[in-house]
């Protein structure tokens, strides 16, 4: 069992005066105890299914079916044992900000440099982008200690221009924050909230500043929104910043983003207060704010996300320089401006500070529905297996919402004897104008600063994989660093889940593909990591990373078991068969305890029911292609992208979300998968039915039902599932139902399979 006791304790006169900055609760033992047992009955099912399996081949049927099952069950059930290392011993963290202010006053923090990335201003629209920016200048901490920073991979002008409305901006909506200690700070999300709420102890005149900044909010937004729409920068703000735009004047409009030199600005330099006459006749002291385009050229590959952060990693290391690093993607505004605090409450706890590398937080979603239709919300994986990875030294680095010591991610070796933090290292130049500062830090962004260098590879974010996060965490945990996972009770971020199923699907391939890439690299969760790692954290890696090869077993129980159904040859033992106990007991207590799981973590049972469709898509659809593309790429054929995520959706599209409607809409080859198989256990349930009622006396029912009872109710189950799959085929009328390309290919190639398999084969 793990424990969480660093190794070198401090000596003892310190350890008198050692308060902890943060609390590891973990379960109580009987629960724990209640939870192995229940385990190993599930165990021993799956055991007997791998006997009966073995003992009984089917003489009736090809070998290679018999072989397929057997291939199947053995993957389901060591693919269980793995995620049973998620739920050993699951430990939960908590702060003491109190402690931490006490023992660290104000002027004794360390410095924090955020990092937003955004790359493409039609899909992650700028006014997103400025309300995360905006909520985390106005996080509760001293802003010559902060710095915000956005890398924009698209170098949009309209991004750039939004960003100075809202450094603009920022002065009043910080004020107002501070003046009136709100949650959240993200404008559009705090005034949403705030609607139709009355002032609670804010008082002071809270509704008339209300309503001014608001209204300051609304033309700021009304001015970048059409900016955007009517592709032109407005003429006073040309003028204003002719320096910062003129890097756009005439430039190709189509090669552009791949083809463009550094920008770089320090919109808002935070190292010292203002004079005194800003806002309300009192200087209001805002964090540095920082845009940057990195360096882009058509014959040097950029590496997505990857290669905007170590950029920003350099050009901070010249700005400010914070010892802390914190990481978020665009969508993801700040929910608590006491984040910063909670997570520094980690890194300076005296004595378990020395060997964590990061600290993960939780990714949560401001828009996801009520039953949670795609199943984004991470629930299970947020509640249950991050905290149950966290005993086992400590969570992946999923990307959004990571802080990281600057100096592990630079790609520090841990040294047992000594691996803390140095903070004296780290801080400001203040000797520097902002125009030196902009002068100097600009070339770390160029290209000739990353390629050919140890960056990508020894130092920063690793390079080509989809999953740069998860790569690079890992990498950091094989040197013997650890992380660790923190949930808030207030979440600390919120963002944008995928608001249609082809999103869902694209993002999963991309996250699949990425993930067994990293089983088939140099960091192999299942080779490299042996002995780096404790063992119960590699076998979570390898549930992950395996995601995708998971689509071959899931494939067969999918199609298999149908069509032999609709022939009338069983695959499983009878119903009157003692065999049928462990199948059902496997099964039955497998989805229960998940239920039970979804239902703890805060979910509704429809919601589920939900993740249970989803997470058969993804498994036919999403891990099916990535794992063809990876076995291709690493034949030396295609390669790997990154297909970013639509951060909006048009009202049409937005609507049905609402109203938790599924959302096809466009023909893709991955719907033509789903609704084949859809269509084929549909057909295969409908045959059976049918032959049933053709035989006489009801011997069809009884004979089938007890022959291939288990068959059928798997048939049953995928034809209940498919449910909204069949309404967007056949019955809605709607833009988001079920091209009719899609129907038509479907409806024809599971007829013939059906068709062929019962009379040809
Ligand atoms: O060339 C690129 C491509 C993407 N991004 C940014 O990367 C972030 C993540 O992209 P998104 O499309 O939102 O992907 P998600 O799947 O939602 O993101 C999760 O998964 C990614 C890895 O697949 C991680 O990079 C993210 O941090 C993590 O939140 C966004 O802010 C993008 O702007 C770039 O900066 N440059
Ligand atoms: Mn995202």
């Amino acid at each position: 069992m793990g424990t969480n006791t660093p190794n070198n304790e401090k000596p003892p006169t310190a350890a008198k005066s050692y308060t902890p900055l943060f609390e590891t609760n973990r379960r109580s033992t009987q629960s724990q105890l209640l939870n192995k047992l229940f385990a190993a009955t599930v165990f021993l099912g799956i055991c007997s299914i791998w006997f009966y399996r073995f003992t009984h081949p089917n003489p009736t049927t090809h070998r290679w079916v018999w072989v397929g099952a057997l291939f199947a069950e053995l993957w389901f059930g060591l693919y269980w044992v793995l995620t049973q290392a998620g739920r050993w011993d699951p430990v939960f963290r908590s702060t003491h900000k109190d402690r931490l202010a006490a023992a660290h006053p104000d002027k004794t923090l360390p410095g924090v440099d955020v990092f937003v990335c955004t790359a493409d201003h039609t899909i992650e629209p700028p006014i997103l982008v400025v309300n995360t920016v905006l909520s985390l200048v106005a996080y509760d901490y001293p802003p010559d200690k902060l710095a915000v920073y956005l890398s924009d991979d698209g170098a949009s002008e309209f991004t750039l221009y939004a960003m100075l409305e809202a450094a603009r901006f920022a002065g009043s909506w910080v004020g107002f924050c501070r003046r009136f200690d709100v949650e959240p700070r993200s404008p559009e999300a705090y005034f949403a909230a705030a609607a139709g709420e009355k002032s609670e102890g804010g008082g002071g005149g809270w509704e008339e500043e209300l309503v001014a900044v608001k209204k300051q909010y609304e033309e700021m937004k009304d001015r970048i929104e059409s900016a955007t729409q009517l592709g032109r920068i407005p003429e006073d703000a040309l003028l204003q910043h002719k320096e910062a735009f003129s890097h756009w004047d005439g430039n190709n409009k189509y090669s552009w983003r791949r083809d463009h030199p550094t920008i770089l600005h320090i919109l808002i330099d935070g190292r010292n207060p203002p004079p005194a006459d800003g806002v309300n006749g009192s200087s209001l002291h805002l964090p540095t704010l920082v845009y940057l385009a990195r360096e882009k050229r058509p014959q040097y590959h950029h590496n997505f996300k990857a290669g905007a952060m170590n950029a920003l990693i350099r050009v901070s290391s010249k700005i400010s320089n914070a010892p802390i690093l914190l990481n978020l993607d665009c969508d993801m505004y700040s929910n608590d401006p006491s984040t910063l605090r909670d997570a520094l409450c980690f890194f300076m706890d005296e004595r378990k500070n020395h060997d964590v590398a990061f600290l993960q937080l939780p990714q949560m979603f401001d828009n996801v529905t009520k039953n949670d239709i795609y199943g984004s919300s991470l629930l299970v994986i947020s509640r249950v297996e991050f905290p149950g990875l966290d005993s086992f030294g400590g969570p992946m680095y999923i990307g959004s919402g990571c802080f990281h010591r600057r100096d592990v991610l630079c790609g520090r070796d841990f040294d047992p004897n000594g691996s803390k933090l140095d903070w004296t290292n780290y801080g400001r130049d203040h000797e520097h104008t902002v125009e030196q500062l902009e002068r100097e830090a600009k070339p770390l962004a160029d290209i000739a600063s990353d390629h050919n260098t140890l960056w990508g590879t020894e130092m920063g974010l690793k390079y080509g994989c989809p999953v740069e996060d998860v790569i690079t965490g890992l990498s950091i945990q094989c040197k013997g660093w650890k992380s660790m996972y923190f949930d808030p009770k207030r979440e600390a971020f919120l963002g944008k889940a995928p608001t249609t199923l082809p999103q869902t699907l694209v993002q999963h391939k991309r996250w699949s593909e990425g993930d067994f890439q990293i089983v088939l690299s140099r960091f192999s969760p299942a080779w490299y990591a042996s002995g780096r790692i404790s063992i119960g954290l590699q076998m979570m890696y390898l549930c992950y990373c395996l995601w995708a090869p998971n689509c071959l077993a899931v494939l067969y129980y999918s199609i298999i078991p149908s069509l032999y159904l609709l022939k009338g040859i069983p695959l499983f033992p009878q119903i009157s068969s003692p065999w049928v106990l462990p199948f059902a007991y496997a099964v039955a207590a497998k989805y229960l305890y998940s239920l039970a799981e979804f239902l703890c973590s805060g979910g509704t049972i429809l919601g589920w029911w939900n993740e249970q469709r989803t997470w058969l898509y993804k498994r036919t659809c999403s891990y099916l292609f990535a794992f063809v593309d990876t076995i291709l790429k690493t034949m030396g054929l295609g390669e790997s992208g990154f297909v970013i995520t639509a951060k909006v959706a048009d009202e049409d599209v937005a609507r049905r979300y609402d109203k938790e409607i599924m959302e096809f809409g466009v023909s893709s080859p991955m719907f033509n998968i789903l609704a084949t198989i859809a269509m084929l256990n549909l057909f295969s349930l409908i045959g059976v039915v049918a032959k049933c009622l053709v035989a006489k006396d009801g011997v069809g029912v009884r004979v089938v039902f007890d022959e291939m009872g288990l068959q059928l109710l798997l048939c049953g189950a995928l034809v209940l599932i498919n449910w909204p799959l069949y309404q967007a085929v056949f019955f809605r009328k709607d833009k988001g139902r079920m091209p009719g390309s899609v129907t038509a290919t479907a409806l024809v190639s599971a007829l013939v399979v059906c068709t062929s398999f019962v009379f040809l084969y």
